[in-house]
């Protein structure tokens, strides 16, 4: 579970606050994913549960330590980075201390792309550079994964692909997913629940309540992404 209360949080330390008294509750097992407009402190919220930022007042605690994170792409943007898919593995293996290097070929083939161990980084598709993000992330064995943008840079048909991998980890492990999400589509097709950030206020809802919500706007979200 995610519990936050009374969470304020701005980064000069004063007003005007990014969060404004957030009252959050998170179940286990759920696939949330946080939608709101540009700015809206979606990112923000997330490197709060990582505990990367502390709140200004209030509190917000993930009930577990075994977290995993799949940031926004932009780390190996630059393709000449010359570092391997492997290599970005292994170090992460060294990070968590996990002797075993076995856990690097069992992250690749849990997300379909041992083939490409070997390769560069910087030659890998976009949707194949997420899934390795993802692979990396999910090597500490985590209950909760949090994403920020997972379709940023993906092409449609992998797009499909990471997000039917998000919904069965969900569903048949049991991993509680948090996932920054500006694909409306994807937010409304894959989640449990949808928690939607606006002017430092949010409000958890279902996919269908959304998408009425969405409807009775006129069809156009603060987001400005059409459905
Ligand atoms: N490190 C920082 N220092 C100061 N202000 C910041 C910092 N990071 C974000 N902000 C500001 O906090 C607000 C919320 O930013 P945040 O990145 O959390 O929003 P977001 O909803 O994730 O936006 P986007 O959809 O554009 O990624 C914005 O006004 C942003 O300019």
């Amino acid at each position: 579970m995610i519990k936050a209360e009374n969470l304020f949080f701005s980064y000069t330390g004063s007003s005007p606050y990014v969060l404004d008294g957030i009252d959050l509750e998170i179940r286990d097992g759920e696939y949330v994913s946080v939608v709101g407009e540009n700015g809206s402190g979606k990112s923000t919220l997330m490197r709060l549960i990582l505990n990367f930022i502390k709140p200004t007042s209030g509190s917000i605690v993930p009930q577990t330590k075994r977290i995993g994170y799949v940031p926004q792409k932009n780390d190996f943007s630059n393709s000449s980075f010359p570092i391997t898919v492997y290599e970005v593995l292994n170090s992460y293996r060294r990070l968590l201390k996990i002797k075993n290097k076995d856990i690097i070929t069992e992250a690749l083939e849990q997300v379909g792309l041992l083939s490409v161990k070997g390769s560069l980084m910087g030659t890998l598709s976009g949707g194949q550079s997420q899934k390795i993000r993802i692979a990396r992330a999910l090597m500490g064995n985590p209950d909760l994964l949090i994403l920020d943008e997972p379709s940023t840079g993906v092409d449609i048909g992998s797009q499909k692909e990471i997000y039917s991998f998000l919904k069965k980890i969900n569903k048949e492990n049991g991993i509680t997913v948090v996932s920054v999400e500006h694909n409306l589509n994807a937010a409304i097709s894959n989640s449990t629940l949808i928690y939607h950030l606006t002017c430092g206020q949010g409000h958890l809802c279902t996919p269908q309540q959304y998408t009425d919500e969405f409807m009775k706007n006129g069809g156009k979200s603060n987001d400005n992404i059409q459905l």
